[in-house]
């Protein structure tokens, strides 16, 4: 319940929230308002900042504060299920501790504001069972106003502030964000955002950890809790902010760091070129430009406040500051040896003339040897450290499964951007909504600001792109930055979410050096606004299918509008920066589309057609097996990769297959496919090298009825698309391998991806197709009998000497007549310890048409123990991804290209040519990854 007393307040505020119980869903969204002072034009290029009414809450198990001179950052934590297939590592709570970690910030002068956010959001509150007593939330915090604010907490909300100390939360807060977020750390240089990862804890420490608050704090860091703070200043964001003040009479931050962006620093700093007469001091390396004296030509000017710009004092200020503690941040870098500098506080606010001026110092005064870093979370760093006194989410490095590494503590956390992003400008604003209906009308109401606004900032954008080309080479070298001709940076902080029974796929040869993603989409803009192009090309139909998915009622409509119009703000925002959202990958991208697609309730847009075509697809397989069967060993290999091949144009994300199913039925495209496109050779084509290995442990010369004798103990096959892609595809493949007495574990989406099959689909399908193929039959009743026995997780791999099976035995196996199904205990036995070719299905933890290995549930990890062979299959999870990732073994990537770019792209080809990529284990140390 709402605390009566606070509704007050809370409907006062710019962004009231309706005085709600909490778990009703009914919301005011009068409180939601675009101000008129922050209308575009008037607020200059910023995108609006748009408030979002205050929501009723998750559940929150957690909150942190650091209540600083200038801002209150707030972090709380709402605990999250895990999806269905993961719930075996959940002892079938559901709950595993895993959740959605939150940042908001409030100016403590309005600490009011603040208040009334937790109490609206019952953050304050322990939500308990029906019955149970009401608990107090601990609440963590650090900062002076965790000391000085106290009183307030208690008589406001009732509760004691555990106080942290803040030097202790910042170290950890940083050490935490620096290895748990990928894209934490950047360089920002000559208008270009570089993305540095810390792959190991040698390419992290030392360093200098640069907070800049109201004042600064220098601090050595070494290690987690090994710190020592040696340096500081008193000349920090809050001199720039109060000076800024006093001398343009502006108000808020954001206002002044506008303001500044229209500045000239030379109309009130004196440059080297003023003393000089317009040259260079080249003896001391001092450019004409190069400023000689803050403020320094006021002096000589007779002239009053009221004479000068404001734009030009608020820039010159912004400069002075950034550029002193840029330069004591070198000389305390250099006093104790520390090559790596990091830049936290929010000062910075991502504002590109503050970053070029701390790195310009950074890297003018060592001489080109040091480049200034930034953090991502910025302000956030000392109330992270808070949280993790109350919840440390990664003891580092735990070790699971004897047999298995360590985990990476990066690997259990991933960050999304929810609909909201795109329009609040980078501020942060709590979770999703918890009811459709506020969030559809939410993005109703403010889609068309919203869009007018981030297309006004991206004329802007464009307009400054090209003035930076125009003069490109000024900013090349060791220059003073000009006056900044960018604009705004919105950093934007999402929302972290937390799965620890996540970890890297165990099979990766050089899994710190892994990146999933095969083409560089945010370096390469060229590439980048193809992809968004192909996307927002995409978009109408997938807004029509999302629709028609759940009957069009008007409900759907208009959230399939909400949908279409925040998926596109997100494709506007990437175009203008892509790297607002940190170092996205084409992956990412297309997971943002369905990502999007469920947070407006859409859970699965393709599913019909996902039965339409498995159903289709089940009719022609025992004939396919048929055929297959009275085949040679070789030609059989041969003709199920080039149906499996064939099998993968059934796509419904590709713009070129989708045109294909308008003239012609599934059936027809897949003959066409198989006889025509899919053929030998292929277009990469180590098929021979495959073919080796598949008959090496079979006996030559391989005869036409002879079942050869598998190679491979436990082949792990990443399946892609439902229908002819898995039914014609995969199934008769994984069929063959059983056959020769493989364990086969197929490996599928846990959440839907445009049509690509999930892991419950294709639990039901296996049992569908059980009843048209004894051998598949077998091996699903053995996995499940063995799943049974093991808790719900996969066994290891037995680790017997090879099954050498009796041909004749397995041509009874899989000859096609269902009415002798085959039990495993019929099964020939080799010795005590058999081993049975069993059939297992487990999730890939992911939503995604591609996959990304750095972040695998441990239930799939498990099951690489004895595996020899890897099949990755589709345009997404083979060429997308992986397509250069290597593994500790045997890999086999399958893959129909269907799209011209990027087939030609990638080796020069064209749109349907196939990948039949075999690849022999890499050995150690020898030059994996890319
Ligand atoms: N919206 C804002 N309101 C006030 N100050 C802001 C804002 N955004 C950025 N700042 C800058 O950030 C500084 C505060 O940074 P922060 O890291 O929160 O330090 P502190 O803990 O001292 O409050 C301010 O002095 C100001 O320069
Ligand atoms: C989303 C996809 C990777 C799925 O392909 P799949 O993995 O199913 O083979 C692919 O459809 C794709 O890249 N589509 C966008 C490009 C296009 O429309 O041509
Ligand atoms: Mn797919």
């Amino acid at each position: 319940m709402v605390d009566t007393r606070s509704q007050g307040r809370a409907q006062s505020a710019a962004a009231a929230a309706s005085p709600s119980k909490r778990g009703t869903s009914a919301l005011d969204l009068t409180g939601a308002a675009i101000t008129q002072e922050h209308r575009v034009g008037q607020r200059g290029r910023d995108a609006p900042s748009i408030s979002l009414p205050h929501q009723n809450a998750d559940y929150v198990s957690h909150i942190a504060l650091d209540i600083g001179g200038s801002l209150i950052k707030l972090v709380y934590f709402s605990p999250e299920s895990a999806p269905p297939d993961m719930l075996v590592a959940t002892n079938g709570t559901g709950r595993n501790a895993g959740g959605k970690l939150h940042f908001v910030k409030f100016e403590t002068s309005n600490i009011d504001q603040a208040i009334d956010f937790i109490v609206a959001k019952g953050l304050h509150q322990v939500p308990t069972t029906s019955d149970g007593p009401k608990e107090k939330m601990r609440v963590k915090a650090t900062g002076g106003g965790a000391y000085k604010y106290a009183d307030i907490f208690k008589e406001r909300l009732g509760v004691l502030l555990e106080k942290e100390d803040e030097m202790d939360c910042l170290v950890a807060g940083a050490n935490f964000l620096l290895k748990a977020i990928r894209h934490e750390a950047f360089t920002f240089e000559n208008n270009t955002t570089h993305f540095v990862a810390a792959k190991a804890d040698s390419d992290l420490y030392p360093y200098l950890l640069v907070n800049i608050g109201s004042g600064v704090s220098m601090l050595k860091v070494e290690g987690d809790g090994q710190y020592e703070r040696i340096s500081g200043s008193s000349l920090g964001g809050g001199t720039f902010w109060g000076l800024c003040r006093l001398l343009t009479k502006c108000k808020g931050f954001d206002e002044m760091l506008e303001l500044s962006m229209r500045g000239d620093n030379s109309k009130v700093d004196m440059l080297v070129g003023d003393i000089y007469g317009d040259r260079d001091y080249s003896n001391i390396g001092l450019s004409a430009s190069t400023i000689a004296s803050s403020f320094g030509k006021v002096v000589s000017n007779d002239k009053g406040l009221e004479d000068y710009d404001p734009a030009d004092i608020a820039l010159a200020l912004c400069r002075m500051v950034s550029y002193n503690i840029g330069h004591l941040a070198y000389l305390n870098a250099k006093r104790y040896g520390l090559q790596r500098v990091f830049f936290g506080g929010f000062f910075i606010r991502g504002h590109p003339y503050t970053m070029e001026t701390i790195s310009f110092a950074i890297r003018f005064w060592s001489k080109g040897e040091m480049a200034a870093r930034f953090l991502r979370h910025e302000g956030f760093l000392g109330a992270v450290g808070a949280f993790l006194k109350v919840h440390p989410m990664s003891p580092p490095n735990i070790q699971t499964n004897s047999a298995r590494e360590p985990r990476k503590v990066r690997a259990r956390f991933v960050e999304r951007f929810s609909m909201g992003a795109p329009y609040s400008g980078g501020e942060i604003h709590g979770p999703a909504f918890s009811d459709m209906a506020e969030k559809v009308s939410w993005v109703e109401r403010f889609v068309q600001v919203g869009t007018a606004a981030t297309e006004a900032a991206r004329d802007e954008h464009n307009r400054a792109q090209s003035q930076i080309r125009s003069r490109s080479g000024s900013l090349g070298d060791l220059e003073t930055p000009q006056s900044p001709a960018t604009a705004r940076m919105h950093l934007h902080v999402g929302i972290l979410h937390y799965t620890p029974s996540c970890e890297p796929f165990p099979l990766l040869a050089d899994p710190v050096n892994y990146e999933p993603n095969t083409l560089d989409v945010v370096t390469d803009r060229d590439e980048m606004d193809f992809w968004l192009d192909v996307l927002q090309d995409q978009l109408h139909t997938v807004v029509e299918k999302a629709m028609s998915s759940e009957g069009s009622t008007s409900g759907a409509q208009r959230r399939a509008a909400a949908f279409g119009s925040a998926f596109a703000a997100h494709l506007n925002k990437l175009r203008m920066e892509p790297g607002a959202y940190g170092q996205l990958g084409l992956a990412d991208l297309f997971e943002m589309r369905e990502e999007c697609l469920r947070e407006f309730g859409f859970s699965d847009v393709y599913r019909l057609d996902k039965q339409r075509e498995n159903a289709a697809a089940l009719e022609v397989l025992p004939d396919l097996m048929n055929e297959l069967d009275s085949l040679d060993p070789e030609a059989r290999l041969t003709a199920l990769i080039e149906g499996l091949l064939a099998a993968n144009i059934f796509d419904w994300g590709a713009r070129a297959c989708v045109d294909l199913y308008h003239n012609g039925t599934i059936l027809e495209i897949y003959r066409e496919a198989r006889t025509k496109m899919a053929r030998r050779p292929w277009r990469v084509d180590t098929f021979d090298g495959l073919c080796k290995r598949w008959f090496s442990a079979t006996a030559h010369p391989l005869t036409a009825e002879a079942v050869p004798t598998s190679p491979f103990r436990r082949v792990i096959m990443f399946v892609d698309n439902a229908g002819a892609d898995i039914v014609l595809g995969m199934i008769p493949f994984a069929r063959e391998l059983l056959r020769m007495g493989a364990e086969v574990v197929l490996v599928a989406n846990s959440l839907p991806a445009i049509n690509d099959i999930t892991v419950v689909e294709l639990r039901t399908l296996l049992e569908a197709v059980g009843e048209v193929c004894p051998i598949i039959k077998a091996a699903r009743d053995a996995a499940l009998m063995a799943l049974e026995l093991n808790g719900g997780r996969i066994p290891p791999y037995p680790g017997l000497a090879r099954r050498v099976m009796s041909s004749s035995r397995l041509t009874d196996l899989g000859g096609s007549s269902p009415s002798s199904p085959q039990t495993p205990a019929a099964l020939p036995v080799e010795d005590s310890q058999h081993r049975e070719a069993r059939l297992f299905v487990v999730g890939s933890g992911q939503g995604s048409p591609c996959l990304d290995l750095r972040r695998v549930p441990d239930l799939l990890a498990d099951a690489t123990v004895g595996t020899d062979l890897v099949v990755i299959e589709g345009m997404g999870r083979a060429i997308h991804t992986n397509y250069r990732s290597r593994f500790k073994v045997d890999t086999l990537k399958l893959a129909m290209i269907k799209n011209q770019h990027l087939a030609h792209r990638l080796f020069g080809g064209n749109v349907y040519d196939c990948v039949c990529l075999y690849e022999p284990a890499a050995t150690p140390g020898g030059g994996n990854g890319h």
